[in-house]
């Protein structure tokens, strides 16, 4: 049997893979960093210390984000939501695809495109996972089986909702604004979150290396979580393949195309992939897109457009966005190619 959630992590050494105790994960973690190429390392953000009382200290955290945004894209976001909520969903996520059979999560096979859960199996050589897809906001819909999975899961949205709101103000902030900016341009009290949770490999087997091919999410930005470390890999601005090494207590996010769009690609929505190891080590994760409401219109926000930057993407409806290449709302796919002006840099 492969580990249980939230007790192991896995590094990657060169070629040899380890899997450790999760509460080595921070030493490990600075023990990589000298390995790893350290142009790409990872920033981490302290959430607490956006909003601290010490205007110093606020104003180069609010510094700091600013940066990991524009330079990098993603980053590790730390005192966002407690490590017992984290790890709760992690083990409700594990006991749904540990205790339920196959026959009862396919109950949730794709039915029509209003679908608001959605099971499904890939097994071909461009994706190799399992996942169920669920609406997290603004109504939350969720399996009722296996018991506590619906409120372990729902506590961590509940958790995520806040920081979404929070780095939404931070973020604000930080493009010169009222902190309500982005709450109100993007709709967020009503904002589309649909949380995939992924199960890798496949009923542990899968026919070739990528467990999901490389892609961009739409959105504001994506929040992912993960049992063991490895597998996850995003593209940096220097064209790197960056390991997503999570450190304990931290969620990764990468910001997501409509946050590209909106700010007329100052900040970028960074391409992705999952690789597997052999079916070595099996691997849960969850990544919950926090979107605009679906009625949203999005096209670059004035602050970012003027005679010498046009802009550089076409504005439309979330809701139209998600479903520009024929895809349900809840399979959350990008258009972002799409949406690109031949302006777009
Ligand atoms: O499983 C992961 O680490 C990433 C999954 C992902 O990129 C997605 O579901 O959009
Ligand atoms: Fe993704």
């Amino acid at each position: 049997m492969a580990n249980t959630a939230g007790l192991l992590t896995q590094q990657s050494f060169g070629l040899e893979t380890k899997v450790i105790p999760r509460s080595l994960a921070n030493f490990i973690n600075l023990a990589v960093s000298f390995t790893d190429q350290s142009d790409d390392q990872v920033p981490t953000v302290d959430y607490s210390l956006l909003f601290s009382d010490d205007k110093n200290e606020r104003a180069k955290s609010l510094d700091h984000l600013g940066k990991a945004c524009q330079e990098f894209g993603f980053f590790y976001l730390i005192n966002g939501v407690e490590e017992s909520v984290v790890e709760a969903a992690l083990k409700g996520v594990s006991d749904f695809f540990e205790l339920t059979n196959q026959e009862e999560r396919s109950e949730y096979s794709k039915k029509n495109s209003r679908d608001r859960i959605r099971w499904g199996l890939r097994s071909h050589a461009g994706e190799n996972r399992e996942y169920l897809k669920v609406v997290a906001h603004p109504e939350y819909h969720c399996p009722t089986k296996p018991a506590h999975f619906r409120d372990a899961i729902g506590e961590y949205f509940k958790g995520m909702h806040e920081v979404e709101l929070g780095l939404a103000k931070a973020i604000s902030r930080i493009l010169g604004h009222e902190e309500t900016y982005i709450e109100k341009e993007l709709k967020l009290k009503a904002g589309f979150d649909v949380c995939a949770m992924n199960l890798y490999p496949p009923s542990f087997q899968s026919k070739g290396s990528i467990g999901v091919p490389d892609h961009t999410d739409p959105g504001f930005f994506v929040s992912l979580i993960q049992d063991v470390n490895g597998g996850l890999q995003v593209l940096s601005h220097k064209g790197n393949w960056v390991t997503v090494s999570i450190p304990r207590n931290a969620i990764f996010i990468n910001l997501g195309d409509h946050m590209e769009i909106l700010s007329n690609g100052k900040y970028k929505s960074h391409i992705h992939q999952v690789v597997l190891d052999n079916n070595r080590v099996k691997r849960i994760s969850m990544a919950t897109l926090h979107g605009p409401s679906l009625d949203t219109f999005v096209a670059p926000l004035p602050g970012f457009v003027d005679e010498s930057c046009p802009p550089a993407y076409r504005g439309m409806t979330y809701k139209q966005s998600l479903e520009l290449n024929g895809s349900d709302e809840i399979d959350v796919q990008s258009s972002l190619s799409q949406l690109r002006t031949p302006l777009a840099v």
